[in-house]
């Protein structure tokens, strides 16, 4: 199980006509996030059909494909890995019948798949964190822009409206000047089986694992988002990691780091931990799960509760120094698209659908974004004593 299989999302599920000349996805990976992160998306856009996946295993592709409705599966072994044996991936990649990649695979994958899918013409939707590296980021951007096409890290967070109301609220100027932020993403060490499996794909180096790449992207991206700051990598001030038990030199379990946010004396705390032991004697106390952040600015404060899965269930608390607090809930924005039911995302498959089809969406997590947080990622590993993780051995093609 994962995280957002626990969420009530199930309102989104009723069927809608769709467009004949539907964009028709592709998925590389019969991945767990798959479900949430596109095909209950693509229910409720007319102009998306979910139409093939890629998986290594026959069977389970074919099972995968079965219960997601997805009429298409391209499987064999090893269909990542080895000069020829990628071959079913490929398949996928260059089949005419896609228009969009979709990579929901291990991150160490996520640079070759996604220029193989350029090269091949498709338009990618690329899961979190968008590559291992800045530099594989740069590539992928120059070549889509080369082509012509849409690359997009699916940071699905920052296309909320929940998320766009704390920014609105900071720039508002209501509150004065920020101060600091303090972030939290930690699952408790007695619920954390329940979330991640034993041998997961984020306790791995060689798969661009940890809890930096896997969690801390998402604080990152929120303190960034917020406060107008991510389009420049943040200065890491400092950054202590706790080592995971299967890879304690080059995989984080947690980590603790300080930020500078940029051009102002305001630093950004985060914590996030993948299995956070209990405090208290023995530990035997068990942590809270957290997922929020808190803004500290010169007239108050502004405290945002599950920033990651906001439209599940959210608030945000304004406490001004002087005068009375207020809570908010954000589901929609005033006068645009979207509905009370719309997860993050539903709000980043619509925005990568516009940009598709050549119109303007409502919001856009920009390269420079994409960039600069693996820029900022990068920073963290080495302030923290690790390695930040393996580049790529995949080469441009042509
Ligand atoms: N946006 C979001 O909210 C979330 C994003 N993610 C991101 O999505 C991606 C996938 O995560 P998740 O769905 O949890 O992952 P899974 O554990 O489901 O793995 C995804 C796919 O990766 C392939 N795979 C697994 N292990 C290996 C391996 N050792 N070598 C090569 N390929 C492997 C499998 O392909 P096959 O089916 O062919 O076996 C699998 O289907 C990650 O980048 C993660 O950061 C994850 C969760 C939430
Ligand atoms: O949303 C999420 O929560 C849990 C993480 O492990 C996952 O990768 C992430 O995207």
């Amino acid at each position: 199980m994962l995280i957002y299989d626990i969420l009530p999302f199930c309102v989104q599920t009723q069927r809608l006509i769709k467009n004949t000349s539907a964009l028709r996805f592709g998925i590389l990976g019969a991945a767990r996030i798959g479900p949430e992160a596109l095909f209950k998306p693509a229910k409720t856009h007319p102009d998306v059909v979910v139409t093939a996946v890629a998986c290594r295993d026959k069977t389970r592709g074919q099972q995968y494909a079965q219960k997601h409705d997805i009429p298409r599966t391209f499987s064999g072994p090893n269909a990542y890995h080895g000069k020829s044996l990628h071959i079913y991936a490929q398949k996928l990649v260059t089949d005419p019948d896609i228009d969009v990649v979709y990579i929901a695979l291990p991150n160490g994958l996520h640079f070759e798949w996604t220029m193989r899918a350029l090269e091949a013409g498709k338009h990618v939707l690329v899961e979190k964190p968008l590559t291992n590296t800045a530099e594989e980021a740069r590539q992928i951007f120059a070549l889509a822009e080369e082509k012509g096409l849409v690359a997009l890290e699916a940071l699905h967070t920052v296309f909320h409206p929940a998320n766009h109301r704390v920014r609105e609220i900071i720039q508002s100027g209501e509150l004065g000047k920020v101060k600091s932020v303090v972030s939290h993403f930690i699952f408790p060490r007695f619920i954390s089986p329940l979330f991640f499996e034993k041998d997961d794909v984020r306790f791995h180096y060689d798969l661009g694992g940890g809890s930096m790449t896997d969690l801390g992207v998402y604080p990152l991206a929120e303190i960034r988002f917020v406060t107008s700051s991510d389009t420049v990598p943040l200065e890491v001030i400092s950054a202590k990691a706790v080592g995971h038990p299967k890879d304690p030199e080059r995989i984080d379990r947690a980590m603790h780091i300080v930020y500078a946010l940029p051009n102002t004396d305001a630093t950004a705390e985060v914590n996030i931990d993948f299995s956070a032991p209990g405090w208290g004697p023995f530990g035997l106390l068990p942590r809270m799960m957290r997922i929020d952040a808190t803004i500290k600015l010169e007239g108050g404060s502004i405290f945002i509760y599950n920033f990651v899965m906001p439209a599940a269930f959210h608030f945000i608390r304004v406490t001004p120094k002087k005068g009375s607090g207020r809570f908010e809930q954000v589901y929609t924005f005033k006068g645009g698209k979207g509905e009370r039911s719309w997860s993050t995302y539903r709000y980043q498959l619509e925005a990568f659908v516009d940009k598709v089809r050549g119109r303007t969406p409502s919001f856009w997590h920009e390269p420079i974004s994409s960039i600069s947080e693996l820029e900022t990622v990068e920073r963290v590993y080495t302030k923290a004593g690790m390695q930040p993780r393996p580049a790529s051995a995949y080469k441009r093609q042509g």
